[in-house]
């Protein structure tokens, strides 16, 4: 069968070769015939050298491994978390589950990588750069024409890429002045280093690996590619467990046997919390924060599950629609937890019934981190908090419609009242 450009295997088509799927390499060997945009995020406008930079995914995964490393750091703005839901228990104020995730997630690679605090409310940089981070998303998640027409991309009808490009280059040019600043600091012979990750990479600038401008976009896909997935992820665990309440009480009761009612939890509780792990997967199942992966472009005919997928075109994997599949999930519709208790399932992109974070070659270089800071950051909150939305509505009334950013979030964020445990 040949595929036309813009036709569509649907999860169920593609899944139903279960053979395929589950016992043989043939979706990854698939996947990896089919060439992603050499580098770099395919939606943002990057330079033709950009593109071309073949050392560009090693250091996705040096800079990430850096992050990933900074326990201290990441305790730390776990901690700010807490506090800042702590002072809205204190006053009875509920809190936008989303918003609160968001600014963690975006403080905890902000002050990593250059040692700032870009959420500060008191800032107009931290303001300016939130705002642009937010519109990224905004147009990153915009249905546009011309990816289903591609001879209207040079005309760019809805203007999708033209407001990219006027954020994409406010980011850049704010990250250009930081690391202006960062290299005049260096010469100045006071310098005490800060040896975050700007740093780290000023070191390789002097030796010539990478220059200004690689860098500049090596932050923007990290910071695109970081925040709202994280945050997205953790603004949907909230309600479903508010669903849910035995699933809420048998975390609680995890928690308080493996650390203690109202203890952080730390990296290394996380392997002593297979409930915990479940409702993240389980999340993860019912709500993947990129519901179709990046696009890979087939670089030459390539044949996938008995389809001939020509050259040159795109092809979109459904993780929504594999996660919502009744021939792969006993209801998938609903939020079990415990259906991965006991099972080897997992999301590091082996099991391709549940890959939020891609497989393949590509796949998803902040995978580590992003698990980690999930895990402690939903495992805090419910074991400092006990929650109720905001109002009169009682959890099953909340709206759970979904509305698409960058990533997928609550079309009506999730408002929720924490009350200290
Ligand atoms: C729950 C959180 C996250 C989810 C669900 C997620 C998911 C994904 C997915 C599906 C892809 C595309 C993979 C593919 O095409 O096969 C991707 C790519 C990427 N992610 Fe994540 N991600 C998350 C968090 C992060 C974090 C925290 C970072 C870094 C700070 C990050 C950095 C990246 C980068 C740089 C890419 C592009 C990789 C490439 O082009 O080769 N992600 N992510």
């Amino acid at each position: 069968m040949s595929l036309k450009l813009g036709s569509l295997i649907t999860a169920k088509e593609i899944l139903s070769k279960q053979d395929l799927i589950f016992s043989s390499r043939t979706i990854v060997d698939g996947i990896r015939a089919c060439q992603h945009y050499e580098f770099g995020m395919p939606w943002i406008p990057v330079s033709p050298l950009w593109r071309t930079l073949r050392k560009v995914r090693n250091t996705h995964i040096f800079v990430i491994r850096k992050l990933d490393a900074s326990q201290y750091l990441r305790r730390n703005k776990i901690q700010e978390l807490i506090v800042n839901v702590g002072k809205s228990s204190l006053k009875g104020e509920a809190v936008n589950i989303g918003q609160a995730a968001f600014d963690a997630t975006i403080n905890l690679l902000s002050k990593t990588i250059f040692s700032m605090d870009l959420v500060d409310p008191n800032s107009s940089i931290a303001r300016e750069f939130k705002e642009t981070v937010c519109d990224i998303m905004m147009e990153a998640g915009r249905p546009n024409l011309a990816d289903y027409f591609p001879l209207l991309r040079k005309f760019d009808p809805q203007g999708v890429q033209r407001r990219m490009t006027v954020h994409s280059d406010k980011l850049l040019n704010l990250f250009g002045s930081m690391i202006d600043e960062r290299l005049q600091s260096r010469k100045s012979r006071d310098l005490t280093t800060s040896n975050d990750v700007l740093d780290i990479f000023l070191d390789i600038i002097e030796g010539e690996e990478l220059n200004k401008t690689h860098i500049q976009h090596l932050l923007l896909d990290l910071f695109v590619a970081g925040t709202d997935t994280t945050s997205s992820t953790l603004e949907w665990a909230m309600p479903e467990l508010l669903r849910n309440s035995q699933a809420l009480l048998k975390a609680k009761k995890e928690l308080e046997e493996a650390i203690g009612k109202g203890n952080p939890v730390e990296e290394s509780d996380i392997n002593r919390l297979p409930y915990l792990q479940a409702i993240i997967k389980e999340t993860f199942q019912m709500h993947p924060a990129v519901p179709l992966l990046l696009p890979r472009r087939a670089d030459s005919d390539v044949n996938l599950c008995g389809f001939k997928i020509p050259k040159g075109s795109q092809v979109l994997i459904n993780v929504w629609a594999i996660g919502r599949d009744p021939s792969i999930w006993d209801n998938p519709n609903s939020f079990i937890p415990d259906r991965f208790l006991g099972s080897e399932i997992d999301v590091k992109g082996r099991d391709f019934g549940l890959i939020p974070f891609g497989a393949g070659r590509r796949i998803c270089p902040g995978l580590p981190l992003a698990n980690r800071m999930l895990h402690l950051m939903l495992g805090s909150l419910i074991n400092y908090f006990d929650w109720k939305p905001e109002g009169e509505i009682s959890p099953n009334e909340m709206n759970m419609e979904e509305k698409y950013r960058m990533a997928v979030h609550m079309a009506t964020p999730l408002r929720a009242i924490p009350l200290l445990v």
